[in-house]
């Protein structure tokens, strides 16, 4: 068995991929936002402050004849912007892409940090992590790929997300006609909860790659390529209007600059991301000073290969192997 789920960019600077999913017996769509940095699925729902939950899309578990509630359970999470959310815990069928987890765990928001009330766009976020992140107390759940892996065909998913077009989330097989390149493996370390892999190097414009280990994570929930401040200073030395902003909290330039493509090895393969994904999108609307999609990941203490990099690949994260698979785009 498999299944296939489009995804979609939820604003003109691919912010977040929204992926439609379906709760309940008769089915609730919401929409949400599939996180490989986190191992919890979390949704708005008739439980959640009103004040909270106006614009979202609710799970109502009372409406679904196949909820059931997890009694005694209760699961918090903060996310790396420290944006959180709290709450209560059913067993509901949740259907991805045309494939039904029969009894999954659905952690229901009875509390939201503002980030996520202002966040409209999505009802709640679905943790493709490793079961040992997730946050249920006191009996931990598995996510939802978890419970699904050993009826997939294969145990694994694919990720290709696009700039400014409908991508995918593929489970159980890999349409490697989805990538141009051939695809590079290297071993996924999941012992904190998410996909940590290293890479081998990395090159700004086409030039020969340094050798250079950088360890980081493969992470669809977060939206910038975030890398060492050594890497992110000779990237944007080659930007000629690159400057630190303050109240941007991070490198922004001329829109009208060209800017050079950045690669990183990995798998024996190198992935190319072109200059125009690095343009992330003008500080402001209508700005002609825009905002880099690569920034430094000194203060958070952890390299994230989030979308702006996820974008230039296609991406196997390949559970049965412990182990990640990169391929151009
Ligand atoms: C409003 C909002 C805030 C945060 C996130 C969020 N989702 O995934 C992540 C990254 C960081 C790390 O925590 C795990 N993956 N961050 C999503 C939101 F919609």
């Amino acid at each position: 068995q498999t299944g296939s789920a489009n995804t979609n960019p939820s604003d003109s600077a691919d912010d977040e991929y929204i992926t439609s999913v379906s709760i309940g017996t008769p089915a609730q769509v919401l929409p949400l936002d599939f996180d490989t940095g986190s191992s919890d699925l979390w949704v708005f729902s008739s439980e959640t402050p009103k004040s909270s939950a106006s614009g979202h899309t609710l799970y109502s578990p009372s409406k679904s004849s196949t909820a059931k509630k997890l009694s005694g359970s209760t699961w918090s999470i903060e996310y790396g912007d420290k944006s959180s959310s709290s709450g209560d815990v059913y067993t509901d069928v949740v259907t991805i892409g045309g494939f039904s987890v029969k009894t999954q765990a659905v952690e229901s928001a009875t509390k939201v940090s503002t980030q996520f009330v202002q966040d409209t766009v999505i009802s709640g976020l679905v943790g493709l992590g490793f079961d040992v992140g997730n946050q249920v107390s006191p009996r931990p759940q598995k996510t939802w790929f978890s419970n699904a892996a050993n009826s997939l065909a294969e145990p694994l998913f694919t990720a290709d997300l696009r700039h400014q077009e409908t991508g995918s989330y593929n489970f159980g097989f890999i349409d490697t006609s989805l990538a141009k390149g051939t695809i590079g493996y290297t071993p996924a370390d999941g012992s904190e909860g998410y996909w940590g892999f290293t890479a081998t190097g990395y090159s700004v414009g086409g030039a020969k790659l340094n050798r250079n280990s950088i360890t980081g994570i493969a992470d669809t929930g977060t939206t910038l390529l975030l890398l060492p401040d050594n890497i992110v200073d000779a990237y944007y030395n080659n930007v000629e209007s690159a400057q630190y902003d303050d109240s941007q909290e991070g490198v922004v330039f001329d829109c009208s600059e060209d800017l050079p493509s950045f690669s990183f090895g990995v798998g024996g393969q190198t992935i190319t991301i072109s200059g125009d994904l690095l343009n992330l999108t003008p500080i402001e609307e209508g700005s002609s000073t825009c905002f880099g999609g690569l920034q430094s990941s000194a203060d958070i203490g952890i390299n994230i290969f989030g979308d702006v990099a996820l974008k230039a690949a296609l991406v196997v994260f390949d559970l049965g192997n412990e182990r990640l698979g990169w391929a151009q785009k």
